[in-house]
């Protein structure tokens, strides 16, 4: 812990248990936004890849894959992640070239960071750093007391699967099944620039961290380092926090989500003001009916003789029985249309989820989350048939959403600009796309830096709209 400390002191950083908490990482100066608070590569880390995708082990890369040809189970896109992985892999590789076909499908991503981190360790050696070290896994919080008996006995078949694998004399079992629970609430998701999951991987450091729904940092991934940069100035002494989970839901659903995979209940300042009349209201806008009078963007809040739902602007009743319908036929289409979306009939699943769109446009309020979700997937889907005019139009509806329900600087409202900046140029429209982009540069560079390959696109798609632009005003006898 000492040397941790030292090696953080550098960074004007520092760990400190806080009660309630645990070890919390505290600022030992100012930060400014956009600052990187900390970077750390993964002590161990594996591709998210299933039946359906593939990704190299060392770049997550997707094209031009080779699968390993002595255990058939990872796959790289050339030599150089080969090599890069070659150290931990022998060792692996080894161990799952004896599996049989059953037992070699039942290796999950999962199972595989398990195997990474017990090679890992014993390949620890006197180059260890006190960032790179398998003691800061011992001092990951592991709830154990706090699991129930159904996953205690699911952590002990995997723990088993991994020491079948292994067959290491040493290996503990019981260790295993709690290495799996640190897991769950320390390992976090590796994505790209865009926010798209790619793999998992585990960041010792960067696990110390605690939540916030209104956190004063933000976690990106540049290839498999994780990064922490500040979105808001922190003085000297505060604690630095991300969010754990997403944060545009009610407060209800954030404090359940948290308790269930985190085992703590959160006293940010958001969740503090549950239940007070603020709470309830973004709660039922975010999560609630809307208004039968069209006209009306009242919040509606269950009725005290419990008939149905209220609009608490112009007082008028929504009907139990009536929700019920509407509620029953969209989860009957969000069958059909999850069905469409795996046997790959997109034009299919589009046409459903217009439909479920209508629906939850009279079922919801305007502002719902739900209804964003599912203009979300169809903003998606066009994009995958290249309908730009109607993705453009997706993108739009949902940007007043977006700008309501995440703080100025938030990747996702940043990411969602960019989106509509290139459908906008896309389709010729380059003075917009020019405020589109700008907005996007302005929070992107922020979130996710200014030297990454996709930030410098972007900034050179900004340069272009910015150069058309100029042109257009230009006057033709120039
Ligand atoms: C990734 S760890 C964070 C570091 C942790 N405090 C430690 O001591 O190692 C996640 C765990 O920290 C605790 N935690 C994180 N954020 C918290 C918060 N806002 N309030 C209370 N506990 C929190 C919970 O026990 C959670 O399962």
């Amino acid at each position: 812990m000492e040397d941790l400390q030292e090696a953080l002191r550098e960074g004007g950083l520092t760990v400190s248990a806080l009660p309630g908490k645990g070890r919390s990482l505290f600022t030992a100066k100012d930060f400014y936004p956009g600052e990187v608070i900390i970077r750390q590569e993964p002590y161990v880390f594996v591709p998210n890849n299933s039946a359906s995708e593939r990704r190299c082990e060392g770049c997550f890369s997707s094209s031009n894959l080779k699968k390993c040809s002595a255990c058939r189970v990872v796959w790289y896109c050339g030599c150089s992640c080969q090599k890069s992985q070659w150290k931990v892999h022998q060792l692996e590789c080894r161990a799952l070239a004896r599996l049989d076909e059953d037992k070699r499908k039942a290796v999950t991503p999962t199972i595989r960071l398990m195997l990474k981190l017990y090679i890992r360790r014993k390949l620890q050696d006197e180059k260890i750093t006190a960032a790179d070290n398998y003691r800061l896994v011992e001092a990951l919080v592991a709830h154990m007391s706090d699991i129930d008996e159904k996953q205690l006995v699911l952590y002990a078949q995997m723990a088993n699967l991994v020491n079948l694998i292994l067959q290491w004399p040493e290996i503990n079992i019981k260790e295993i099944a709690e290495n799996f629970s640190k897991f769950s609430c320390n390992a976090h998701t590796i994505c790209d620039s865009e926010l798209r999951p790619l793999g998992t991987g585990l960041y010792p450091v960067i696990s110390i961290i605690n939540h916030s729904c209104l956190p004063n940092a933000v976690l990106v991934f540049e290839g498999t380092a994780a990064v922490v940069r500040t979105v808001q100035h922190i003085s000297g002494g505060s604690e630095v926090s991300i969010s754990y989970i997403e944060t545009a839901r009610s407060t209800m659903t954030r404090l359940k989500a948290l308790k269930e995979q985190y085992f703590f209940t959160c006293s940010c300042p958001r969740c503090d003001r549950v239940g007070q009349p603020a709470d309830i209201q973004e709660s039922a806008v975010l999560e609630g009916y809307r208004c039968k009078d069209d006209n009306c963007t009242g919040f509606l809040l269950n009725d005290s003789d419990d008939r149905g739902f209220r609009c608490q602007q112009c007082g008028l009743l929504r009907e139990k029985e009536e929700l019920k319908e509407i509620t029953n036929e969209i989860r009957t289409m969000s069958e059909k249309a999850v069905a469409a979306t795996s046997s790959a009939k997109l034009e299919e699943a589009i046409s459903i989820y217009k439909m479920i769109e209508k629906l939850q446009g009279e079922l919801y309020h305007p502002y719902s989350i739900f209804l964003l979700q599912t203009r979300e997937k169809l903003l998606k889907m066009l994009m995958e048939v290249e309908d730009w005019k109607e993705a453009l139009a997706y993108c739009r509806i949902t940007i007043p959403i977006y700008e309501r329900i995440y703080p100025t600087i938030h990747p996702l409202l940043g990411l969602q600009y960019y989106t509509c900046g290139k459908l906008e140029w896309l389709l010729g429209d380059s003075d917009v796309a020019l405020k589109s982009l700008g907005k996007a540069v302005d929070i992107l560079r922020v979130t996710h830096g200014t030297s990454t390959p996709f930030m410098k696109e972007l900034m050179m798609r900004l340069e272009e709209a910015r150069a058309e632009a100029s042109y257009k005003i230009r006057p033709i006898d120039e």
